[in-house]
Formats: structure tokens, C-alpha cells, sequence
């Protein structure tokens, strides 16, 4: 992809600061986006479901019976009623709950077997829970995968006139941001430069830890600290400088921006689910979910306009477009297949959505070794002999192999993406059944990783599952499943695994973890997340 000139890159800059100032008034014209949010909200489902009908009533059932394929009318699930499905069945008293979709789906599966089907309100889904069944899919998903928009997101972006960006363009557009991302976050080298940086900020963690701590050694509130670590470590690499999360007091728009954006990832969670009001009128929880949006929009835009201004006073004889090390926002800004405003839509979804995942993955992970002291010290003695206290390198980290176990098993008991979602692209038979194209499928990962049959105890923490020798293909594709698969696999895997690595690391070698309290369990706050404030004793192992 040719890059452009410093000049293009200042008129890039100069565009880019006339649409995030005029942002909100091109949200009031909304010219591109007013056709899309005047139509009817429920239209994309019943389209679908139309799609499916037509093609059971009519040809694919024939196909389908011919090849000894049960019809896609016979796949099990819950009946439900016209047009609301099985809505009220989250609303029961002691009944499945939104913020627990994971458990439902598990007992679902328990109760129909590896494949069923559900409507719940305006979302139909089939929700496979056999890996191998689910590889049908997989293979299947061609060259621009279409997942499930995250409707509440997608639906606040085009009223206000913003990019979908990375998460919820689909088609070319998609294809165009994510080539040019993927350039800069699925490379080994790239990521890996970012070592040393991500070294410096887990560094500082480190000492913000060790303060904070109360009398007893404990730290209240670690949720939003983790947070301000993900922050942190996102900014170095979306801007190539420190946001200064750790100073005392946080700085302002940093604080706001972590208490905002776990405000919007909590109030999207019920409305993903429920039957789309607020696409009509604005519901209470609209507004909540809308405020809380707009501040993040507002300060993730505010993040960038910084980092922008400041390229575009230096020198712009000294921009470096054409050099190889540029900061992040410097190259999204210099590519020609991105308009200015899809590069800072991208930059703002990669603030958001690598906050949010590797913060709560973070949390189960420690909850998860403090609960298991012998776990902690396999992993303290294994940072001890493969790396001592050097600081974590290109070279070093892949000698590493218990860390990444014991990262892979907390994501299977606590997998912060509980299920996959693609809509399908072609007619298919899975688990025997006809699944036609347009049909929104999901594998039910949560469901697979607490399966005993795939995990013998599957309730037990064991990283040693994940150990080479250990794990055979089917387990390994299966701890992949928890990044997404194929062309649309997570694209900050790269740089999330490795941050994490090293944050835990560093933790292990200065703490001993415990924890005293009742067991946690796990919530829907978008991803999955502790239903109740975690605190952990941190321990120094040594005396500093
Ligand atoms: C524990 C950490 C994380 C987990 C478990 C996770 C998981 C996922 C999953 C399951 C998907 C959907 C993939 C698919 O549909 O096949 C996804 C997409 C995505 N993730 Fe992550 N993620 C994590 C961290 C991050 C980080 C750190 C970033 C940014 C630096 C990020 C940015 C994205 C983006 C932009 C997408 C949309 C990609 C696309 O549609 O092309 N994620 N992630």
C-alpha cells in the first residue's frame, strides 16, 4: 500500500481536526447515515427470518431431505412466542437473566444438545456447542466475515454521523481498515518493538500497586487500577507516549474516560438483548448508555486530536510517513485507503476495546492464582529460571510457556468473549442440520470450555492442560476460539497476549496474591467481567 507524502499527511491532520471539531453538527446533518436510522429497526431481523423461511419452505428443505439433512425447521430449541420468542423468559423471577446469556446458553445446550436454535425478541441465533461442528463455520466464512453488529454501538455511531469503524463496518470497508490495522498489529516484529514500552508502563504499575496498597495489603477498587494499566499500555502504542494514568490524582480526562467507558460497556450489555425501543424513542437506558458514549467519544476523539496537533506543529519536514517507525496514529493517518475520519474511528475502537477486554481478563487471571497458591509459585519459579529479573524481551518471552498456560486457562473459565458470532454466507449442514445463508451463528464457548468432556474437571483451574504434550489439535484450536477465528480473528490478540504476559510476570516475581473472601462469580458488562468488587492481598516477596 503506497504511503503518502508529508504534505498529504498535513492535509490528512488538517481534515482530520475539521471533522472531530465539527463532529457533533455533522451528527445534527447526519446526511450519509439519516437513510439508515429512519429505517424500520426490526427490518434486518425480519429480512433475515423471511430469508430462512422462504428458503425451508422451498428448496433447501428438498436439498436438505434428499441428503439425509434434517431441514433447518427441525433444529431444537426453545418454541417461544410469536414475535417476542423467549424474551420473557429472561424476565422470570429466578428465570435466565441478560446478565448471565453464558449460563443460558450452557443450559440451553444441556437441554437441546450441540446445536439449537433460539429467538429471543428481534435476535434469532443457532448456538453450536460441538467444536468439531463448529469448524463447519469456520471454514466457511470467506473473505470478509460478517459478524453481528453490536446494534446499541452501531446505532449510536450512525445517528451521530461517526464511522462504524473496525468492530462493526462490514464488507469492503471493513476489509480496507482492517488491512491496513492488521499491518501494524498482527505483525510478531511490530508488536514485539512495543516490549519495552509495555516493560516501562508494568514497571510503573508495579511501584502504583505497592502504594496504593491499604494497611493489610490490600487494594479496594483494583478494578478500576487494572483499568488504568490497559489505558495506559493501549496509549503507548496507539500514541507512542504515556498518558500518565498512575500520577496522583489520575488526571482528569484519563479518570473520566475509564469511568465512562465502563458505564457504556455495562448499560450496552441489556441492550443488546431487548427488543430495540430506543431505535424509536429514546428509553431511560438509552440515555444512559448515550451519555456515557458521548463522553467517551468525546475524550477518545480528544486523545487523538492531541496526538494529531502535536505531529502537526512538529516539523513536518521531520515526518517520518516513510520511515518504519512512526507512531501508530502517524501511519493510520498515512494511509490513502482510510478517509481521516475511518482513522480516528479506528483509533478511538482500539482505546475502547482494549481497555475494557484485557483489564477484566487481567482480574479472573488474578483472582484465579490467588485462589491457587501452587499455581503461583509453578509460575513465580518458572519466571525465576527462564528469566530472573531481566526485563521481558523479544527473546526471553517465549521462555515463557507457564505464563501463556495460565493466561489460556483463565480464559477458558472465564471467557471474557463467551461466544463467537457470524452471520453465514452460504447454505451449510451442521450437526446434520440445514443452516441456510443469512443464519446468525454462534459457538457457545462458555458451554465448550466448562464441557467435561473436553475439560476433564472442567471446573478446576489447571494451566497444565495447555502445556505442550498436553494438548492435542482439537484443544488447541479450541483455546484459540476465545480471540474469534479466521480473517476477523481479535486484532489486538498480538499485543494483548503479550501486555498481559508481562504484567503477570512482573506481578508474580514482586506479589504473592491472596484472596479471603467469598467466590466471585461472572457477569455480563458487555464481556464478562466479576459480579462483585475484587480485593486481593498483594504480598511483597520481597522486603522493598
Ligand atoms: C483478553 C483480551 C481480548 C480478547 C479475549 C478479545 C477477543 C476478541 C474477540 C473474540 C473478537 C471477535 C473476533 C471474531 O469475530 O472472530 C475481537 C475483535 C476485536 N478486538 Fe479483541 N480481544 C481482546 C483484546 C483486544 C485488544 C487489546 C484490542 C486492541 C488493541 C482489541 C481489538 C479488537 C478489535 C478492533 C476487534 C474487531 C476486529 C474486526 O472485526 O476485524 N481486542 N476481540
Amino acid at each position: 500500500m503506497a504511503t503518502k507524502t508529508a504534505t498529504q499527511i498535513t492535509r490528512a491532520f488538517r481534515n482530520m481536526r475539521a471533522l472531530s471539531t465539527s463532529a457533533m453538527k455533522q451528527n445534527a446533518t447526519g446526511l450519509s447515515e439519516i437513510p439508515e436510522v429512519a429505517k424500520c429497526p426490526f427490518r434486518g431481523m425480519v429480512n433475515t427470518m423471511n430469508d430462512v423461511l422462504t428458503r425451508t419452505k422451498t428448496g433447501i428443505s428438498e436439498t436438505a431431505s434428499e441428503n439425509n439433512v434434517k431441514s433447518f425447521d427441525h433444529v431444537p430449541g426453545p418454541k417461544g412466542l410469536p414475535v417476542v420468542g423467549t424474551l420473557f423468559d429472561y424476565f422470570k423471577k429466578d428465570g435466565l437473566r441478560f446478565s448471565k446469556m453464558f449460563e443460558a446458553y450452557r443450559q440451553r445446550a444441556i437441554e437441546y444438545g450441540p446445536i439449537y436454535k433460539e429467538k429471543i425478541a428481534t435476535i434469532s441465533t443457532v448456538v453450536i456447542s460441538d467444536p468439531n461442528e463448529y469448524q463447519k463455520v469456520i471454514r466457511a466464512e470467506g473473505k470478509y466475515p460478517i459478524r453481528r453488529e453490536m446494534e446499541p454501538m452501531a446505532h449510536y455511531r450512525r445517528k451521530n454521523g461517526y464511522e462504524l469503524g473496525l468492530v462493526n463496518a462490514q464488507g469492503e470497508e471493513w476489509y480496507q481498515q482492517r488491512t491496513v490495522t492488521s499491518k501494524k498489529m498482527l505483525k510478531m516484529k511490530e508488536v514485539l518493538d512495543f516490549c519495552q514500552p509495555m516493560n516501562d508502563v508494568a514497571n510503573d504499575f508495579m511501584d502504583h500497586l505497592k502504594s496504593i496498597r491499604n494497611d493489610s495489603q490490600e487494594i479496594t477498587g483494583l478494578e478500576k487500577e487494572i483499568f488504568k494499566w490497559a489505558m495506559e499500555s493501549i496509549g503507548t502504542f496507539l500514541f507512542e507516549e504515556r498518558i500518565g494514568c498512575f500520577a496522583n490524582p489520575t488526571p482528569a480526562k484519563a479518570q473520566a474516560f475509564i469511568d465512562n467507558l465502563r458505564g457504556y460497556f455495562k448499560k450496552m450489555q441489556p441492550l443488546m438483548y431487548n427488543v430495540p425501543v430506543y431505535k424509536i424513542f429514546p428509553t431511560k437506558l438509552w440515555k444512559e448508555f448515550e451519555n456515557y458514549a458521548n463522553t467517551v467519544m468525546e475524550i477518545g476523539r480528544y486523545f487523538v486530536d492531541k496526538k494529531v496537533n502535536e505531529l502537526q506543529s512538529a516539523d513536518s519536514s521531520r515526518t517520518k510517513a516513510e520511515d518504519e517507525k512512526v507512531t501508530f496514529l502517524t501511519y493510520l493517518l498515512s494511509q490513502q485507503s482510510l478517509t481521516p475520519e475511518q482513522a480516528l474511528s479506528t483509533a478511538v475502537d482500539l482505546l475502547m476495546a482494549a481497555t475494557e477486554t484485557t483489564s477484566n481478563a487481567i482480574l479472573w487471571t488474578l483472582y484465579c492464582l490467588a485462589k491457587n497458591p501452587e499455581v503461583q509459585e509453578t509460575l513465580y519459579n518458572e519466571t525465576l529460571a527462564c528469566i530472573n529479573n531481566e526485563q521481558i524481551n523479544a527473546d526471553n518471552i517465549s521462555r515463557l510457556p507457564y505464563v501463556k498456560a495460565v493466561l489460556k486457562e483463565s480464559l477458558r473459565l472465564y471467557p471474557i468473549t463467551w461466544a463467537t458470532s457470524r452471520i453465514t454466507q452460504q447454505d451449510m449442514e451442521v450437526c446434520g442440520y440445514n443452516i441456510p445463508t443469512g443464519t446468525h451463528v454462534q459457538a457457545n464457548l462458555y458451554g465448550m470450555f466448562r464441557d467435561d468432556k473436553l475439560f476433564p474437571e472442567s471446573d478446576t483451574f489447571k494451566p497444565e492442560r495447555w502445556l505442550r504434550g498436553n494438548m492435542d489439535t482439537q484443544l488447541k484450536a479450541l483455546s484459540n476460539l476465545v480471540w474469534g477465528h479466521g480473517a476477523r480473528m481479535c486484532i489486538g490478540r498480538r499485543f494483548a497476549e503479550q501486555e498481559m504476559n508481562i504484567l503477570l510476570t512482573k506481578i508474580v516475581q514482586k506479589f504473592k496474591l491472596e484472596y479471603h473472601y467469598e467466590d466471585i462469580e461472572p457477569t455480563l458488562n458487555t464481556v464478562m467481567s466479576p459480579d462483585s468488587p475484587l480485593v486481593l492481598k498483594f504480598v511483597p516477596r520481597d522486603s522493598a
